[in-house]
């Protein structure tokens, strides 16, 4: 039998379950298919977890950096308290809650793997092997979000390698840990086992944090440094293996061989679309889905597929691997299918309510490490690239009153980027303790593109860090005429 549904979505990670909450909202039903827990991996294995493991290390790091809450700081870090709360923050990887979410606002959920087998038909099966067809009246959502890479190193594979997931659900630290990566999970990571006392190797081709601006990278490197991390920039391993004894040996590309009890793969992630059966609908597997601004996934001849059902959110399209833009994706993908499904009008221009316009040149990040990177929009060197005429405007974040009372000695550095044409800012980089609540201010700037003569009138409250706002536009200059 089978049993049909408004909107199918697969995939009941966080973007899954906003794109069904749409739906749903919106008047239509919905049903989620679910392969493993409610919630994905942002809930279990990445961005909660690994948050709570840095948050500790974080907090005892700036006490130690306030007279007066430093001399009150003089224990160590409580490592298996640290996991215990990281523990309560996965509800020890258990989905009942946010189960109940969904049958709360209605959605309708089915436990299994899902593949395509026709146009609008899926079928689910359950861990017990129960099969479950379904049929969408109006879409599908394809919300499968992503997998670890493991690079092609001799060895590795074989040697058990931790990837994010373990990482962030170890329930203790190891000894010595060699990490390979230099992005966000390799220097995430690299912060908090340092925390732990863990003796780390970070090894990364390139310099870490190669898409921000140059600055960030460089004042996390020097930051991991000073928590112990041997960092080992400029290569890739050559080989990799694990002995009896359970010990990893890692050989660097000068024929150095580091030994650790475990090695850390973050070296980025590949699309989950390898096991979904979209070769019956026309698309290739294990290739990321490349969709328009309402989400609609476009076939190798770039149009939306015959019919426009098929949507993929989240990390699965590539567009920007990170869960708050997923959900913005998903909030966008869930009211465009009510619209088109009830003959409404669709709001499809750019900034319209049915498109995920900020994918492009507005995407907020924060990187939790110390010092904490808070970006959006794209930095001077992407907007060069773009074409845009630009004026970039540094300021050291530590010479703001604020930012002196926040943390003795702060130090730390911020960038504007502004386009000279329409005067509006097109990228912001903080770099800094505690910058992680400042990047919205600057979103907003970037989405409203708020002219920098507007900008003089939002007043930063004295004495916080936000001031630095007004440092960027003193040194850019004021505009006498305006
Ligand atoms: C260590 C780490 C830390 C991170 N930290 C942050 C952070 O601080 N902030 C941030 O914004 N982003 C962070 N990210 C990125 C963030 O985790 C992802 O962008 C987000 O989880 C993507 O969500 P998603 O719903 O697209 O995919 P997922 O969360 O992966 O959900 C996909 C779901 O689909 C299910 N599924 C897959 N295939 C099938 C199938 N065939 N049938 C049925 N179900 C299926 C899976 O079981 C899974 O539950 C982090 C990532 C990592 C690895
Ligand atoms: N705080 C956050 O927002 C947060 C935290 C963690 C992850 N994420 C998201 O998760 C995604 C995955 O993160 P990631 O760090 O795995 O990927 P990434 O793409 O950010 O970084 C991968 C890094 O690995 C390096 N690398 C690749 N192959 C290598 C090799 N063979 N040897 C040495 N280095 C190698 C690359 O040069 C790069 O520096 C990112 O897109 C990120 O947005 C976000």
């Amino acid at each position: 039998m089978t049993t049909e549904y408004d909107v199918i979505v697969i995939g009941a990670g966080a973007i899954g379950e906003n794109a069904a909450d749409r739906a749903v909202q919106g008047g239509l039903s919905a049903v989620l298919v679910e392969a493993e827990l409610v919630g994905g991996e942002c809930s279990y294995w990445a961005c909660m977890p690994s948050k709570a493991l840095l948050r500790a290390g974080d907090a005892i790091r700036e006490a130690q950096r306030v007279g007066g809450a430093a001399e009150a700081v003089t224990g160590e870090i409580d490592v298996a308290a640290v996991f215990r709360r990281r523990n309560s923050f996965t509800s020890d990887w258990h989905d009942d809650g946010q189960v109940s979410w969904v049958e709360g606002a209605g959605i309708g959920l089915v436990r299994g793997h899902a593949v395509f087998t026709g146009v609008k038909e899926v079928t689910v099966t359950g861990p017990d092997g129960t099969v479950t067809e379904l049929r969408a009246r109006n879409a599908v959502v394809v919300a499968t979000g992503s997998v670890p890479l493991l690079p092609d190193i001799p060895g590795l594979a074989d040697a058990t390698p931790w990837t994010s997931r373990e990482a962030t659900s170890a329930q203790k630290a190891p000894a010595r840990l060699v990490i390979i990566g230099g992005g966000v999970v390799a220097v995430e990571m690299a912060t908090a086992y340092a925390s732990f006392g863990t003796e780390v190797t970070l090894v990364a081709r390139t310099v870490i944090l190669q898409n921000q601006e140059p600055f960030a990278g460089e004042l996390v490197a020097e930051s991991l440094k000073n928590l112990g991390v041997d960092l080992r920039i400029g290569g890739s391993p050559t080989a990799v293996s694990r002995d009896a004894d359970g010990v990893v040996h890692t050989t660097l590309p000068g024929g150095e061989v580091i030994d650790s009890d475990e090695i850390l793969v973050a070296t980025g992630r590949l699309p989950r679309t390898g096991d979904l059966g979209i070769e019956t609908i026309g698309l290739t597997p294990n290739q990321w889905l490349e969709t328009d601004d309402t989400m609609l996934v476009l076939g190798d001849d770039g149009e939306p597929l015959a019919g426009e059902w098929l949507y993929a959110t989240g990390d699965v399209n590539h567009r920007a691997l990170l869960t708050h833009q997923g959900k913005y994706q998903a909030r966008a993908a869930g009211d465009v299918i009510v619209a088109r499904a009830k003959g409404l009008p669709v709001s499809d221009a750019p900034w319209g309510r049915h498109v995920a316009t900020a994918d492009h040149e507005a995407v907020p990040q924060v990187t939790f490490t110390d010092p904490q990177v808070g970006s959006v929009g794209l930095t001077a060197a992407a907007a060069e690239k773009a074409g845009y005429r630009t004026k970039v405007v540094d300021y050291e974040i530590g010479s703001v009153a604020g930012a002196s009372v926040y943390l003795d000695g702060y130090a730390g550095r911020a960038r504007m980027v502004v386009d000279e044409d329409r005067k509006v800012v097109l990228g912001v980089t903080f770099v800094g303790a505690a910058v992680q609540e400042l990047v919205h201010s600057a979103t907003v700037a970037i989405v409203g593109e708020v002219p920098l003569d507007r900008l003089w009138h939002a007043v930063p409250s004295y004495p916080t860090i936000s001031e630095v706002w007004l440092r960027f536009l003193e040194t850019y200059g004021r505009d006498a005429s305006a």
